[in-house]
């Protein structure tokens, strides 16, 4: 017999917590090796540790003659691993499912389909192939998870609790399929909390408190001296209430240990005293017990090791202590790749059935995510229908040019030259009279009540005093509540007071000698004439300003929150985890994750320029093609920037909230509501750093101004860079491993 995995004091610490300490034992091929143990004390980390999704802190560890801290890529191709959960994808059916692991593997379309029909021969799945996994029952689940496992007829099989949750019929249906598995050679590593399924075992290992206390063959572990030790026998006790009796069966002479297993109670007595010694005693206490000798169970054997073990621990320095030893321990010095090539070594050069590479397993993930895409209709809502949306209601909603200020005008002239000024504000885009008022109350009430910003009150002597030729004052009280709105307003009546003015000067200019100016016709003028001219939005449309900067704001909410969602959720789901263990490649499940995203962005972009230009007449001025090609920088950063989200994010909600992080200054620091050069200087550079800043130009750019790529390099230079580092820093994040 060769041993596939063996452990020379593995050892893994989380932080200060020993979670694995110095464990050392050998699992043979075909072998079913049940790992044992209370919740917590270190099985999963072992089988992580062994499946080279997590990194030994101490000690080493061989599978299949690989070092799980070196190879763990070579040692991956060969084993099959199925998690706590049965990480299953939920919305994918059977069928696709088993597909999924079968591509991840590198199988051809021929292996695949034989491996299928074989798989759904050996988990009875055929009826359910094109059920959906979540709609499966628990022990159907797991039948698939195990079928998913054996898709690339792994020579070692990782089940960490394989039956936790599911009904007892399920679970021995389960055994059946591993002993079958077992038979033709597989060898099997299960993690365990049930005694039946450990008496099953061919080896088992018991850990308790992150140590090795025992391993070896159920029977041998029986017999072991330190379980009953010499001149002591174990007898079960079946009594009425047996729980309300242990502290006293504990009490009773001659008895070194009692404990509660299910309705009866296991007793370990002095052999000194008889059987009828016992019985004797114990009716004193209980007349209607039933006493009968018994070999340890495992349970039993557990029991007093772990307690022992308990009593130990605060005395002995569990460096030196070994646990009680009776399956093989790994030869020391332990193995080396070069050197010694044993038996169970020889095992690498079996060719592996997946081809590793940079891009392995990308077609799987591609196909997968397309299926949830398709699977899922509120993704393709959020993708499709949303944007149109917003960019529909964003850009009729967000108008910057402020008009129709409601006004209220109290006249209390009344005459020509009054109606003329009142004519004048009413002409103005920006001043909407809504009411003229007769008294002062009704005045300031229109003002207090807000339903006007603007109050005008032209005096009694208006028309007398610009008759005689004096200064009049007109006033114009304005709600300063909203300054954008009070800005405007007093704008506009400074430019109006001043341009009445000028109007009435020039009449009265007409009659001088000497004016300062004249005009081409030699009408009286002001000396200096600005020409203002409007270039590219001459109706000043806000539209035309804000809509394609929402194009690229939209671009970025989907791909960040569809990318960064797409990752989090397979960590939640447990999923990523099952993925880590096979030969999927790093750039491999990425790629694979973001090209879908990066298409339905790209299909996105098209159909929010269309609404731009065809439901906002905004024209493209430069060329589309420019357009697009920046387009698709800008969304490979949006996915760049998805993936450092999940990388940060342990959980959905988590996701959300970084991505909502990165969405503020998008939105209030990019300039695509305010504009960049009127923010304080540290608030500028930061700027500088969002993408969004350099797409919002280049966007408006060639939309707005027909401006070309050289026109726009600075900003192409910005955003690549901007997408080099985030890709760069995700990628570096994101490990193909637990921590
Ligand atoms: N990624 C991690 N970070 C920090 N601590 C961890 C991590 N993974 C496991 N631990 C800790 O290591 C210890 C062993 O955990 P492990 O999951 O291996 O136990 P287990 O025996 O499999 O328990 P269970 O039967 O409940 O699954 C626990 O205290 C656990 O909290």
């Amino acid at each position: 017999m060769s041993s596939v995995i063996q452990l020379n004091r593995l050892t893994r610490d989380f932080g200060s917590l020993r979670a694995v300490d110095q464990v050392s034992f050998e699992v043979e091929r075909g072998a079913i090796f049940g790992l044992l143990g209370p919740n917590g004390s270190g099985k999963s980390t072992i089988i992580r540790m062994l499946c080279g999704v997590l990194q030994p802190t101490g000690g080493s560890a061989h599978v299949l003659g690989f070092d799980v801290a070196h190879d763990a890529e070579q040692i991956k191709r060969q084993i099959g691993y199925m998690s706590q959960s049965f990480s299953l994808y939920s919305d994918l059916s059977v069928r696709e499912n088993i597909e999924f692991y079968g591509r991840i593997y590198g199988l051809s379309p021929e292996k695949l389909e034989q491996r299928f029909q074989e798989i759904i021969e050996l988990t009875s799945l055929g009826d359910r192939l094109d059920q959906l996994a979540g709609s499966l029952s628990g022990g159907w689940k797991q039948r698939l998870a195990l079928g998913c496992a054996l898709i690339h007829e792994p020579q070692v099989l990782f089940l960490d609790e394989p039956t936790a949750g599911i009904d007892p019929v399920a679970r021995r249906d389960l055994w059946d399929l591993l002993f079958d598995l077992a038979g033709q050679g597989v060898t099997l590593f299960v993690t365990t909390h049930y005694m039946d399924e450990a008496e099953r075992c061919s080896d088992v290992g018991y850990i308790y408190d992150s140590r090795l206390i025992v391993c070896g063959k159920p029977d041998e572990l029986k017999h072991l001296p330190s379980v009953t030790p010499e001149g002591t026998s174990r007898f079960e006790i079946e009594t009425v209430d047996p729980a309300t009796k242990l502290a006293t069966f504990r009490e009773l002479e001659g008895v070194r240990d009692a404990t509660l297993f299910g309705q009866t109670i296991h007793v370990l007595a002095d052999q000194r005293l008889s059987e009828t010694d016992l019985i004797e005693q114990i009716q004193k206490e209980d007349k209607s017990v039933q006493i009968r000798p018994i070999t340890p169970s495992l349970e039993d054997v557990f029991v007093t090791l772990s307690r022992a073990e308990g009593l130990n621990h605060h005395d002995i320095d569990r460096s030196k202590q070994t646990p009680v030893e009776v399956c093989p321990k790994p030869k020391s010095p332990e193995p080396t790749e070069s050197k010694d090539v044993s038996e169970d070594q020889l095992v690498r050069k079996k060719p592996a059935p997946a081809r590793a590479g940079l891009m392995a397993g990308f077609w799987a993930i591609l196909v997968k995510e397309f299926s949830h895409v398709r699977r899922e209709p509120a993704t393709l809502l959020f993708v499709f229908a949303v944007p149109v949306l917003q960019t529909i209601i964003f850009g009729f909603a967000i108008d910057t040019q402020i008009e129709n200020i409601p006004t209220v005008i109290y006249d209390l002239d009344g005459r020509s030259s009054a109606r003329e000024l009142r004519d004048a504000f009413a002409n103005t885009r920006t001043f909407e009279i809504i009411k003229r008022v007769f008294d002062e109350d009704a005045f300031h009430y229109a003002l207090q009540s807000g339903r006007a910003k603007v109050g005008v009150i032209i005096p009694p002597d208006y028309s007398d005093r610009l008759l005689r030729g004096e200064q009049v004052s007109v006033q114009v009280l304005i709600d300063g509540s909203d300054s954008q709105v009070a800005t405007t307003a007093l704008n506009a009546s400074n430019l109006l007071g001043l341009n009445l003015s000028t109007q009435m000067a020039k009449q009265f200019a007409e009659t001088l000698p000497r004016v300062p100016a004249r005009d081409a016709q030699g009408a009286a003028a002001l000396p200096l004439e600005v020409r203002p001219r409007l270039l590219y939005n001459p109706d000043l449309e806000s539209s035309h300003f804000f809509v394609p900067g929402l194009v690229g704001i939209i671009l970025q909410l989907v791909t960040l929150f569809l990318t960064s969602f797409a990752i989090v959720r397979e960590r939640e789901l447990g999923t990523l985890e099952q993925l880590f263990v096979t030969p999927v490649s790093k750039s491999g499940l990425m790629l694979g994750k973001l090209v879908p995203y990066a298409l339905i962005g790209f299909v996105e972009t098209l159909i929010v320029l269309t609404v731009m230009v065809f439901f906002f007449g905004v024209p493209i001025h430069g060329s589309l093609w420019e357009l697009l090609v920046l387009s698709l920088l800008f969304l490979v950063c949006g996915l760049g920037l998805g993936m450092l989200v999940s990388t940060v994010s342990r959980t959905q909600l988590q996701a959300v909230q970084f991505a909502f992080l990165i969405m503020l200054p998008s939105v209030l620091l990019s300039g695509f509501m305010f504009p960049r050069s009127q923010m304080p200087l540290p608030i500028y550079l930061f700027t500088f750093i969002i993408p969004v800043t350099y797409f919002l130009e280049i966007l408006r750019g060639i939309v707005l101004r027909g401006a070309d790529i050289t026109d726009l390099l600075p900003h192409i230079i910005g955003l690549t860079l901007c997408c080099i580092a985030i890709i760069g820093i995700s990628l570096k994040r994101f490990q193909k491993q637990l921590s």
